[in-house]
C-alpha cells in the first residue's frame, strides 16, 4: 500500500488559483489578500480568511465554498474555513470555540509559567499594581533610541510571532505620538467599552490597543507633557487585557514623557532595544538604553533591524549599512543579541496593507527571522512571568 502524498501549501494556492471573487470576478482570491493564514497538519488543512475584506453577505457562501473545493482534494481527509474579523468590536469572530489551553479531560497540565497569572490583588497607592495588569505574565517594552529604525514593524511581528507559537500576547502602542499599530495591523472601527473599560482589539491572532484607535491622529500628535502622560496611564489602567502571557509595549523613540510615565507607573519586566546597523542609530540606541538602566528595567537584548538587503532573486545577502554593527555594540555593553531582521520590501508592503509579514508569507526569510527571535524570548517569556509573580508578591508582604 502506498502512504498518500504529502500536501503542502503549494497544493493548496495551486487548487485556488482559479478561484475568483464572487463579487469581484476580475480578482483571483490569492491576490485579493484575503487569505490569513494556510496550516497543514498531516492531511487536516485549515485556512484563515480576513473577514474584514468580504462583504457580509458573501463571507459565509465564500467560506463553504472553499472548504468544499478543499475538500475534494485527494488527500485532505479534513479541510476547515475560519473567518476572522481582525476586530474584537465587530462582534463577527466566527472561529470556533478556544479550547482551554493545555488540557486533558478537564485536567489543567499546564507548565506552571502558563497557569493563570495570580498576582497579588491591586495596593492603592502610586507604584502598586494597576488592576487591569493583574493577569498580565509579564510587560515587555521595545524600544529604540532613533526613530524610523523599525521600532513598531518589530513590535507587531514578534507579537505575532509569539502567538503563533501559542502564547496570549498583547500589544500596546504607547508611541502617543504617531500610533502605526493600527494602521500596520489593519485595524479600524470603534473600540468597545465594556464596564468603563476598553476592549483591545484583536487581530492575527493578538490583543492591541493604541490611542490611534481613540482619538484622531492629528490631536494626539500636539499633546505633550501632561495630556501624554494622561494618555499613557489611561492606556495602562482603563485597558481591559484579560488573561496574558506577554504584554509588549511599542514605545515611542528616544526618551520622553512616555517612557517617563511607564517606568513611574508600572513594573516593565524588560526592553528590548531595535536599532539599524549604522553608527548614529547605535548612539540614540545607547541613549535609551541609559534611560532603561536608570529605572532599572533589565535590558533583554538587542535587535538589528535592517541588518542587510535580501535579494527577492537569489536570496544574496547585501550590509547596506555595514556588518554586525548592533551585533558588535551588543557584544561590547554585554546584552544579548537576539538576532538580524533583514531590510525586505515585503515587510513594508505587509505593514503599509495592514498584514504583518509573519501572518502573510510564515515561510519567507523575514518570518523566519521574527520567529527565531521569539524562540529566544519564549524562554525569557516563562523566566521574566515568574520573577513578576514573586516581585509583585513581595510587594504586597511589604
Ligand atoms: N526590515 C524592514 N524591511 C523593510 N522595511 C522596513 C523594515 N523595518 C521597517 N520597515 C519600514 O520602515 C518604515 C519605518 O518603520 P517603523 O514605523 O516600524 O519604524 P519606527 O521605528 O517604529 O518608526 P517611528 O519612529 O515613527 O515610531 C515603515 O515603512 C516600515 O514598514
Amino acid at each position: 500500500m502506498t502512504s498518500p502524498n504529502p500536501i503542502d501549501q503549494q497544493t493548496i494556492k495551486q487548487t485556488l488559483s482559479d478561484f475568483t471573487l464572487p463579487w469581484s470576478p476580475d480578482i483571483r482570491l490569492l491576490d485579493a489578500n484575503i487569505i490569513e493564514n494556510i496550516t497543514i497538519q498531516g492531511q487536516k488543512v485549515h485556512l484563515t480568511l480576513n473577514l474584514s475584506t468580504i462583504p457580509p453577505d458573501a463571507a459565509e457562501p465564500l467560506r463553504a465554498r472553499i472548504e468544499q473545493h478543499l475538500q475534494q482534494l485527494e488527500n485532505v481527509t479534513q479541510a476547515r474555513v475560519f473567518l476572522n474579523s481582525g476586530t474584537a468590536s465587530s462582534k463577527r469572530l466566527v472561529f470556533p470555540p478556544r479550547q482551554p489551553a493545555n488540557t486533558t479531560q478537564g485536567k489543567n497540565t499546564a507548565p506552571a509559567w502558563k497557569q493563570p497569572h495570580k498576582h497579588p490583588p491591586a495596593k492603592p497607592g502610586n507604584n502598586g499594581p494597576i488592576e487591569t495588569l493583574q493577569s498580565i505574565g509579564c510587560i515587555i517594552a521595545i524600544a529604540s533610541g532613533k526613530g524610523g529604525v523599525g521600532k513598531s514593524s518589530t513590535a507587531i511581528n514578534l507579537a505575532v510571532s509569539l502567538a503563533k507559537q501559542g502564547l496570549k500576547v498583547g500589544l500596546m502602542d504607547a508611541d502617543i505620538y504617531g500610533p502605526s499599530v493600527p494602521h500596520m495591523l489593519g485595524l479600524e472601527g470603534q473600540v468597545e467599552v465594556v464596564n468603563h473599560k476598553l476592549l483591545p482589539m484583536t487581530a492575527w491572532g493578538i490583543s492591541a490597543m493604541s490611542i490611534g484607535m481613540l482619538v484622531p491622529q492629528e490631536q494626539a500628535m500636539v499633546w505633550r507633557g501632561p495630556m501624554v502622560m494622561g494618555a499613557v496611564k489611561q492606556l495602562l489602567s482603563d485597558v481591559k487585557w484579560g488573561e496574558l502571557d506577554v504584554l509588549l509595549i511599542d514605545t515611542p523613540p528616544g526618551t520622553g514623557d512616555v517612557q517617563l510615565t511607564l517606568t513611574q507607573t508600572i513594573q516593565i519586566d524588560g526592553a528590548i532595544i531595535v536599532s539599524t546597523p549604522q553608527d548614529v542609530a547605535l548612539l540614540d540606541a545607547r541613549r535609551g538604553i541609559a534611560m532603561f538602566q536608570k529605572s532599572k528595567t533589565p535590558i533583554l537584548g538587542i535587535i538589528e533591524n535592517m541588518a542587510y538587503f535580501s535579494c527577492p532573486c537569489c536570496n544574496e545577502k547585501t550590509y547596506i549599512f555595514g556588518e554586525n554593527g548592533a551585533k558588535n555594540e551588543a557584544q561590547t555593553l554585554g546584552f544579548p543579541f537576539l538576532g538580524e531582521i533583514p531590510l525586505i520590501p515585503a515587510i513594508r508592503s505587509g505593514a503599509d496593507a495592514g498584514v504583518p509579514i509573519v501572518a502573510q508569507d510564515p515561510d519567507s526569510i523575514a518570518a523566519k527571522a521574527y520567529q527565531e527571535i521569539t524562540e529566544l524570548m519564549v524562554p525569557v517569556i516563562k523566566r521574566l512571568t515568574v520573577q513578576r509573580a514573586n516581585k509583585q508578591q513581595e510587594k504586597t508582604e511589604e
